[in-house]
């Protein structure tokens, strides 16, 4: 699915466009929002309606009033997926998301083409996602310093353990997930963190991605290291998702910093 995804985008940056620049935007930090989390692991909270591995998720799908409600909840940062084709996505709603939270929002996209961030700028985006299985160690590395010098952070993410060492032999990302879902068959562990953790440098953040379905699991991941967590489907699955952060950190610490 991955290649196919892949092939998808790189015949979409051909005709990609630029929406006119966006003056006002006020960019928000996720690495400091990671680094002091309400609580005591951190939420990016995703804005997904339909994905490859679950088809339709939220059919009832309302991006900023999902997004203020995460706020609310005491989430650190949104995620919100842009990608239209495989997962009814699009760049809109992170610029509606962006203009009514005060959270970092992260572009949840496969970003292969410098364009891509450019358009990730304009829409009002703070992060972007670099995906290490998407792209050659080298060119990753290309495109996240591009990306800093147009004032984005990136989330590195990877799923195997090789990915991140040769991603490591050029550089030292900030701020690095790791994707316990397999890209190319879905099959998604908790696991992955805990194999691929030990081998992130200490001063990285370390987040981990994906089948994080309740409090027991986000109990698990950081027991195994992980001082953030990217969750998507277990939130939108619940009709009021401000309830479900709070029940997903209900074994954690239910106390929530004011910031
Ligand atoms: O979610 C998918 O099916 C998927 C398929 C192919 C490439 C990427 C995919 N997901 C992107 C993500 O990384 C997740 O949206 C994110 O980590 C949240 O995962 P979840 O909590 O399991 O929805």
């Amino acid at each position: 699915m991955l290649e196919q995804i892949l092939t998808t985008k790189r015949k979409e940056v051909t005709t990609l466009t630029l929406p006119s620049t966006w003056s006002e935007v006020k960019r928000a930090s996720l690495s400091a929002a990671l680094r002091k989390p309400k609580r005591s692991i951190g939420l990016i909270a995703e804005v997904k309606k339909a994905s490859p591995s679950k088809g339709l998720i939220r059919p009832d799908f309302h991006p900023v009033d999902i997004a203020k409600a995460y706020e609310q909840a005491g989430a650190d940062a949104i995620s919100v997926l842009t990608d239209v084709k495989y997962f009814q996505g699009h760049r809109q709603y992170l610029t509606d998301v962006k203009q009514a939270v005060q959270l970092p929002v992260l572009r949840k996209d496969f970003i292969i083409d410098r364009i891509q961030i450019e358009e990730s700028v304009r829409i009002g985006a703070d992060a972007i996602l670099l995906i290490g299985e998407a792209l050659p160690p080298k060119t990753l590395y290309e495109l996240y310093k591009e990306a800093y010098e147009k004032g984005l952070e990136c989330l590195v993410e990877v799923h195997k353990r090789e990915t991140l060492e040769n991603i490591l032999a050029i550089f030292t990302p900030e701020i690095i997930g790791v994707n316990n879902r397999d890209l190319c068959t879905f099959v998604t562990s908790l696991e992955t963190t805990k194999e691929v953790v030990p081998f992130v440098p200490a001063d990285s953040i370390i987040v981990s991605e994906s089948g994080i379905g309740n409090a027991s699991d986000l109990t698990t991941v950081q027991t195994y290291g992980a001082k953030a967590v990217l969750v998507g489907e277990s939130l939108m699955r619940k009709e009021d998702v401000g309830a479900a952060v709070h029940e997903l950190f209900q074994e954690v610490d239910g106390i929530v910093r004011s910031s």
